[in-house]
């Protein structure tokens, strides 16, 4: 990779760049292969299977048709800054993650850094992964020992990259740096959100965008979530037990008049 990175960034107190489950050397022997990280972006207010169901879609699609191998994956929620309504803390958000990926997982990882600080744009996530991938860590290796930069990927349902063509949302130039050869995107579709009509409009970095059509379809959001907890109905099948317990022990997403998110759904 040529292109100049972002080299400065501010961390939150205490941070540190998480790389447990990071695998530093690739299986590929033939050579062939690009090293990616997949980075999901998003509220997770609160994360529901369908989050952990994204990357599983991802692996396989990845593993089947690309020629990418997949080193590492994150989850990184979004900065209480964005403001949306009934985002309950980061310090909530992060807490679930954790549970989730603790028990559901053996390769996911949850990254704070957007979390605990100012509203960051994405754009700027990924350069933050890049930098803590290939310049901090010194990126992977290949079974000879030769080095290779990992690709970062955002992984993203196609109501995220929906937004994308909506004026005003994101800047061309972040889109650029995010869609443009360095980053690249795996769309999952998502029920509602016409995949083709998402990346219609992102014709420019067509190259760079992965779209995955879901064989069973499911139409799950965290928005449905709160909205069966405020009325007090079963979650079982779309949350984890551990993201349950967390939730009802420290009264989240109960009904509170005037929250503003009556009647979403
Ligand atoms: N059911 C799903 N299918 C495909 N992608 C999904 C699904 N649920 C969430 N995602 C994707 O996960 C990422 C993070 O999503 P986010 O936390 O905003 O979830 P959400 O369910 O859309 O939230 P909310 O309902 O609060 O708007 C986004 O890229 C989103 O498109
Ligand atoms: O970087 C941008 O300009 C930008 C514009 C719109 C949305 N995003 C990111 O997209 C994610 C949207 O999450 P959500 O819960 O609103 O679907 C969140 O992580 C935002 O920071 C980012």
């Amino acid at each position: 990779m040529t292109e100049s990175r972002t080299t400065t960034f501010t961390n939150p107190r205490n941070y540190t760049f998480p790389s447990h489950r990071l695998r530093r050397t690739l299986h590929d022997s033939t050579g062939t292969k690009q090293p990616i990280v997949l980075v999901a972006c998003g509220s997770f207010n609160p994360i529901t299977n369908n989050h952990l169901r994204m990357y599983e879609i991802a692996n396989d699609f990845v593993r089947e048709n690309t020629d990418f191998e997949i080193v590492g994956a994150y989850l990184s929620p979004v900065s209480d800054e964005y403001g949306k309504p009934g985002l309950v803390s980061a310090h909530h958000r992060v807490n679930m993650c954790s549970l989730a990926i603790e028990q559901e997982s053996s390769w996911l990882m949850v990254d704070p850094w957007e979390a605990f600080q100012n509203y960051q744009r994405t754009a700027a996530v990924l350069d933050h992964f890049d930098y803590e991938l290939n310049m901090v860590l010194g990126g992977v290796s290949t079974p000879d020992g030769e080095h290779r930069d990992v690709r970062i990927m955002l992984l993203a349902g196609s109501d995220l990259i929906n937004t994308m063509s909506e004026p005003g949302v994101w800047s061309h130039d972040d889109l650029d740096r995010i869609l443009g050869r360095r980053y690249g995107t795996i769309v999952i579709e998502r029920e509602g959100y016409n995949v083709a009509q998402a990346t219609g409009n992102l014709s420019l970095w067509q190259n760079n965008i992965y779209t995955i059509p879901q064989l069973i379809q499911n139409d799950g959001s965290s928005t449905k979530v709160r909205l069966l907890f405020r009325r007090g109905l079963s979650v079982q099948s779309s949350l984890l037990p551990a993201v349950i317990e967390y939730i009802e022990q420290n009264n989240l997403y109960g009904w509170q008049v005037g929250s503003g998110e009556e009647g979403q759904g």
